[in-house]
């Protein structure tokens, strides 16, 4: 039997409000007596939509619907209609004393956001981050999906940086994670960063980023292939210097991209990064354009750990990183292997990656901390094997800082610090090359040193691969990902392939110790990049600004305060920028 309170509410056009804020009409298609919800309907862009709502949230942006009810129930004080009077009782019961009077003021909220919603509005099982889970999926239900495909065209950039969002795993599923990132398509991704007002209201700060292209959940490794070291396999046999780059997180995803998919611990080589390309290498050599070259393909594989180099195709033997005398970098000893088809590459990728250094962080138990670097060199079939293009596959080590890291000794900061110090030398060297810099600073890391000849030349071509992990508690290594990713690609606007070539850097005699010089300019750029992060922060204020419920009177002198910081840091960060362009010339 249909219930009074669904007689009384369906059919009525209320106002509904919606995760990201909006408050607009919908109709009262249903009322769930039992849960006193109502099903709600509104048109968007010419699709039905709906949601389920607590009646209690409907009477409180509904202020009229109480007087309604309230009419409805000195009427039906009647012994006649018990349902009726249990469902207005629970109306009642949470419907607060200033909407009683008549106030309009949202925030008179009765009962605390979390214990409204005891199941979510989706029909799931409550789980720790309910409502924000309710809040993203309604975020989600406004995005316009247009997911990378297969037959979409890929335009060929110089600098290319994409970005892709793994799945939830089954720990984050035990964990009951839930998942803060969207993407929707055409290079868009979105963070959904829960937050807190003071006086416990929750709501999303949602973030978006564009990048080249963004991948999401559903998509392969063929996919992820296709869009980004696939151009850059055809690019060698044109003598480019490329390098592909998977940076992100521990636990992000960068093996699975550049390794193969997992399944367990066994990891299926023929389905990474590398072997796609290998692959590709050979259907290249075998190519009718390319066939009357005389190429050979040469595979070489290593490990940077803490700024040493160990071959992992010749049992970790530690390499010395030197400049020959035609002042080109070497990896002295490096094994360099002729390889005549993918099979032997991929053969070669299950032994290099069996013996990677591995440490034990709290988000994965397997973490990599060292960068793993696979090389195919073509050379050409004379007698000095004269190099025709090289492709530089780099799996990073994680981007986490040292308190991230579940053993705190000594040796594992000295390991974090020399990553971070990688990452950002890596971070300055894509720059420079996006910039048509004079300066490239490869010197600042062994990892920049070694993958020097790539970001020199004007043939040289880059893709990083941001990987992000969708959890709500990676949420702040996720945001620090794609600041990095966006900072690569700042500068990218006027990157045309045939760029300007490269001033390369004047050499120093050989040596594998950094100069004193090389330290300081190092400084100056770390001291830069810091200040710039904290820069960012304004972005926040701005945002809760931004907000309907923001109150300017409460919060100003929090602003003033806020404020008066980043005037500081803006200053510290004029002179950092100052010591860093001096460093640059003494350099
Ligand atoms: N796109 C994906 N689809 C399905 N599972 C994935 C995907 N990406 C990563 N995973 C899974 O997530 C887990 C962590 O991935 P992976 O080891 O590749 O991370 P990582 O970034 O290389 O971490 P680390 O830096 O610690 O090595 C693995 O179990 C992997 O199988």
């Amino acid at each position: 039997m249909e219930s009074s309170l669904s007689r009384l509410l369906v059919g009525l056009s209320v106002q509904i409000s919606r995760s990201d804020g909006r408050v607009h009409p919908a109709t009262v298609k249903s009322v769930d007596a039992d849960k006193s919800t109502a099903m709600v309907e509104w048109h968007e862009r010419n699709i039905c939509r709906g949601k389920e709502v607590e009646v209690s949230e409907l009477c409180t942006l509904n202020p009229e619907l109480l007087d309604h009810i309230n009419n409805v129930t000195n009427k039906a004080a009647n012994p006649a209609h018990p349902v009726l009077e249990k469902n207005l009782e629970t109306v009642k019961s949470v419907a607060p004393q200033e909407i009683n009077k008549g106030s309009k003021r949202l925030s008179c909220v009765v009962k605390p956001p979390d214990t409204l919603t005891k199941r979510g509005k989706f029909g799931e099982a409550s789980r720790p981050n309910q409502k924000f889970y309710d809040m993203i999926q309604d975020f989600r239900e406004t995005l316009e999906l247009t997911p990378l495909s297969t037959t979409d065209t890929i335009e060929p950039r110089r600098i290319c940086v994409c970005v892709r969002k793994r799945p939830l795993n089954k720990q984050d599923i035990n964990k009951k994670e839930i998942d803060v990132v969207s993407v929707p398509g055409k290079g868009a991704l979105l963070v959904h960063e829960p937050k807190q007002k003071v006086d416990l209201t929750k709501y999303l700060d949602n973030q978006v980023f564009h990048f080249d292209y963004s991948f999401d959940e559903t998509a392969t490794n063929e996919l992820v292939y296709k869009f980004t070291a696939k151009p850059l396999v055809q690019s060698i046999f044109e003598g480019a210097m490329a390098t592909c780059f998977a940076y992100g997180q521990t636990g992000s995803g960068k093996t699975h991209t550049m390794g193969g998919d997992f399944t367990g611990r066994q990891q299926n080589n023929t389905k990474g990064i590398y072997a796609l390309a290998a692959q590709d290498v050979f259907t290249y050599l075998h190519h009718r354009r390319f066939v009357n070259r005389d190429l050979s393909a040469y595979v070489s594989f290593f490990e940077i750990y803490n700024g040493k180099v160990y071959d992992l195709l010749n049992k970790k033997a530690k390499l010395r990183v030197l400049e020959d005398d035609r002042q080109q970098v070497q990896v002295v000893g490096l094994e360099e292997v002729l390889v005549s088809n993918a099979e032997e590459v991929i053969k070669m990728i299950q032994i290099g990656s069996a013996c990677r250094t591995s440490g034990q962080t709290s988000a994965n138990a397997n973490s990599s901390r060292s960068h793993a670097v696979l090389q195919i060199a073509l050379r050409c079939n004379d007698r000095a094997a004269t190099l025709h293009g090289k492709f530089s596959l780099v799996d990073l080590a994680g981007n986490e800082r040292g308190t991230d890291v579940s053993s705190n000794d000594r040796s594992t900061l000295v390991e974090t610090a020399e990553i971070n110090r990688s990452l950002l030398a890596l971070k300055e060297c894509i720059r420079s090359l996006g910039k048509n810099s004079d300066h490239i600073p490869f010197r600042m890391s062994t990892l920049t040193k070694v993958l020097r000849d790539s970001f020199i030349g004007e043939k040289s071509r880059t893709c990083m691969i941001a990987m992000v992990s969708p959890g709500m508690a990676s949420c702040e290594y996720t945001m620090n990902t794609l600041r990095y990713a966006d900072r690569v690609k700042e500068l990218n606007g006027n990157s045309a392939i045939n760029g300007a070539a490269k001033t390369q850097e004047p050499l120093n005699s050989s040596s594998e110790e950094e100069s004193v010089d090389d330290t300081s300019v190092y400084d100056a750029i770390s001291q830069v990049t810091e200040l710039e992060e904290k820069v960012y922060e304004v972005n926040e204020f701005v945002k809760a600004m931004e907000q309907t419920s923001y109150n300017i009177k409460a919060e100003l002198p929090d602003l003033l305060n806020h404020s008066r910081k980043i005037m500081d840091t803006l200053l510290a960060l004029q002179a950092a920028v100052e010591q860093e362009s001096l460093a640059m010339m003494k350099h």
